[in-house]
């Protein structure tokens, strides 16, 4: 049966590539690096063109369509997922790594259509993996397909995490205690790639059996969410129920029986959800 979003799916594994290439281009040159919500919450303008460069090359071929995009949103745009056709767009997932020239960064495209993921694309520009899925159809990395770890024992397998850039205190101490947790459960180990689209094309890839955080935005996961489902994994929320990808919170891992030893460990917290208002974090 013809899929009527593999145009649209076409044209966000192309403009990947080309942002890739912007992004690589200005890791050749200064970075003109600013702020948003925090002295940590970095973003430069290589983030602003790309999502620029990204949002008008689909407007011009998909007019009504909606968007969300990262820097929009952080320059005032809503941050409304309806049941339009929607991009959901994170230009540079790893920003902190791409200004420090820390090879993990990606650029990250998901497309929602009644609030349901059709298809991620998620660009790794400095390793140059180019990850796909489409919904009911598979996960893959340069055409490789992406399968999920079997692992059932969180005590043989490594978790995924991040601090996340919000230092307020209570937050601090929540996601520390989560962690030292997991730590001592024992796990193999705890990594942190520093973007959480590539964090979940980890558990995709069987590399890593699970990735959770609490704080990461819609954008970040958009894309990344649906790699781990059509490689075989599951999404919880932190406190074990469906995941919400306007919640800020999340657990991916290959499997509930490892998703459920997860979980169970967390100090969950709610952040603002990124469709409440009046300002996102
Ligand atoms: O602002 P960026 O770079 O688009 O994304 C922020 C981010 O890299 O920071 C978190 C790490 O704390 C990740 O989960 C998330 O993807
Ligand atoms: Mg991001
Ligand atoms: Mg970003």
């Amino acid at each position: 049966m013809a899929d009527q979003w593999q145009n649209a799916m076409d044209h966000a594994v192309a403009i990947a590539q080309k942002a890739g290439e912007v992004v690589r281009e200005a890791l050749r040159g200064d970075r003109k690096v600013m702020t948003k919500s925090s002295s940590i919450d970095l973003v430069t303008q290589t983030d602003q063109k790309v999502e620029q460069l990204i949002i008008q090359s689909v407007k011009e071929r998909f007019p009504a369509h909606r968007f969300i995009g990262e820097e929009s949103v952080a320059a005032g745009e809503p941050c409304d997922l309806t049941d339009q056709p929607t991009w959901i767009i994170d230009p540079i997932d790893g920003t902190t790594n791409f200004v420090h020239a820390f090879p993990f960064v990606a650029v990250s495209i998901g497309f929602c259509v009644d609030k349901k993921v059709e298809f991620g694309v998620v660009y790794s520009c400095l390793e140059d993996k180019m990850f796909v899925a489409r919904r009911g159809r598979g996960a893959f990395c340069n055409g490789e397909p992406l399968k999920v770890s079997d692992q059932e024992d969180i005590k043989r397998s490594i978790v995924v995490t991040e601090f996340g850039s919000n230092r307020d205190p209570d937050a601090v101490d929540r996601i520390f205690s989560s962690l030292r947790k997991i730590v001592c459960l024992p796990v193999h180990g705890v990594r942190s790639a520093g973007t959480a689209a590539i964090n979940l094309c980890l558990v995709a890839s069987g590399s890593v059996e699970a990735y959770y955080e609490i704080g990461i935005h819609v954008w970040d996961i958009a894309a990344g969410s649906l790699m781990v489902t059509e490689a075989g994994g599951v999404l919880l929320d932190v406190e074990g129920g469906d995941v919400d990808l306007m919640s800020r919170r999340i657990v991916a891992a290959n499997n509930r029986a490892v998703a459920g030893q997860i979980f169970r460990q967390l100090d969950a917290f709610s952040p603002p959800r990124d469709d409440a208002l009046p300002s996102h974090e």
